[in-house]
């Protein structure tokens, strides 16, 4: 990405932070860019940028609605629009000296070429910085969506909403999942402890610990050992939901980048695994999980680069596991810029993909077979309207219901909703095949 500011100074990390958002705004996920550009950034910088970058993406759409009352006519100008964003986000939810946040973003305005919109910048943000407690409470107070996910989750989940807004801006917890097969996870908690590496067992999986602070997760105790993985507490419900699986054949459906793969192994002792993905660079990551967890020779392992909507098994399989591809609603505090990146005309076509893929890997289970379909959206669409078609049209299915203490019972499957301090929104719902 060029970045460089129209006049000859070199831009400063505000303006280096628009740049980005823009890029978000242009239809580029963070997760295809962001390592690059923090190769970008000195060190010393790096965690600012990262928390700039983050959050006001995380509340752009609450910035925007408290931004557009200040402004006499529309800025009409993307860069713009994001300096103020910036610069509001800056003065409201961090502890940046106001003077420090205004001039470097007014000098970022400049520096991205508009001189003349610089003064539009500067008075808003003032006037944000004498107003700060009035402005702070209208940013908590917005619901911080696009419009149509906001009527979409008005619809879906009218009870929850206004919890679910809010619990949806928050920073989620680093969760790890221990690897059992290396070590027990009181045993690990015990280490950390001893190291006064703050953390505490998650409440719903067996297997995981919310780390209390931040940190570079490859320093941390165990890593290169395989000792445990970065995973989401609720994502660490799939293996747990499942019936014991020893010497049986499974498929994971839509693999990469190999969490649950990795889950299922460290589990159980299966006879023949199958991972398979469409993207073969993700698949890599499988590859590069399975072998620093060290789980590459406890089972027969294929991994597959292959279509699911078309994709034939030699032999029907006793469990497949089909992660499927989803809006990712369940994951906007991992991921801020889906906000942006989503558009309401992706969800059908999501779900007919979903669809076409469960009705493909149905015909690859054995009679008596389990399949657990899972997602990380809180659409319903998505989950139980899609389980609710699943089953209309599968007269060999039937549901297994999850008896759980977790979550929100459907009509088919569990949803769980994106809680603070705990798990991200995932659905699960459980089928067997009629023998
Ligand atoms: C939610 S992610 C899977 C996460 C993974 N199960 C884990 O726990 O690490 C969904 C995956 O579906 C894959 N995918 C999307 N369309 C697919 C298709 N038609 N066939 C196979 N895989 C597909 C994507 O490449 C993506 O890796």
């Amino acid at each position: 990405m060029n970045h460089k500011s129209s006049n000859a100074a070199e831009p400063n990390l505000r303006a280096h932070v628009v740049m980005c958002l823009l890029t978000v705004q242009q239809g580029k996920s963070l997760s295809s860019f962001l390592s690059r550009e923090l190769n970008d950034v000195p060190t010393r910088d790096r965690a600012l940028f990262h928390e700039l970058l983050l959050g006001t993406l995380r509340q752009w759409y609450a910035l925007k609605s408290i931004s557009l009352p200040l402004l006499v006519k529309p800025l009409d100008n993307p860069k713009v629009e994001s300096c103020l964003y910036l610069g509001i986000y800056q003065l409201l939810a961090t502890r940046i000296p106001a003077h420090a946040a205004i001039s470097e973003t007014v000098d970022a305005t400049k520096q991205l070429g508009f001189e003349s919109l610089s003064g539009v910048v500067n008075a808003i943000l003032r006037r944000v910085s004498r107003e700060t407690e009035a402005f702070q409470t209208a940013l908590a107070e917005a619901h911080g969506l696009p419009s149509w996910m906001f009527k979409r989750l008005k619809k879906d989940w009218p009870e929850q909403l206004p919890e679910l807004c809010q619990n949806l801006k928050q920073v989620a917890p680093l969760t790890i999942r221990v690897n059992q097969r290396h070590i027990g996870r009181d045993d690990y908690l015990e280490q950390l402890h001893a190291l006064d590496i703050a953390a505490h067992a998650c409440s719903i999986s067996e297997t995981g610990i919310v780390l209390d602070q931040g940190g570079h997760i490859p320093d941390l105790l165990g890593f290169e050992d395989g000792w445990f993985s970065v995973q989401d507490e609720h994502a660490q419900l799939a293996v747990q939901i499942l019936p014991e699986l020893n010497q049986k054949s499974l498929l994971d459906a839509c693999a990469a980048p190999g969490g649950k793969t990795a889950h299922l192994l460290e589990k159980f002792d299966l006879k023949h695994l199958i991972a398979l993905d469409n993207d073969a660079k993700r698949l890599e990551r499988v590859y590069e999980n399975l072998d620093r967890l060290q789980l590459n020779d406890c089972t027969e392992i294929d991994v597959v680069t292959a279509d699911a909507c078309t994709w034939v098994a030699d032999e029907a399989l006793d469990c497949i596991i089909l992660d499927a591809p989803c809006s990712a609603t369940g994951v906007l505090r991992r991921h801020p810029d889906i906000r942006l990146l989503r558009q309401t005309t992706d969800i059908p076509v999501t779900v007919a993909l979903q669809k076409q893929i469960l009705a493909q890997m149905w015909q690859q289970l054995k009679p008596g077979g389990v399949l657990l379909y899972i997602t990380c959206s809180i659409f319903k669409a998505e989950n139980e309207q899609q389980m609710q078609a699943f089953f209309a049209e599968h007269t060999d299915a039937t549901e297994i219901k999850i008896e759980a203490d977790w979550g929100i019972e459907q009509c088919h499957g569990r949803q769980l909703l994106p809680q603070p301090g705990q798990g991200d929104g995932f659905y699960y719902c459980l089928i067997s095949k009629n023998a």
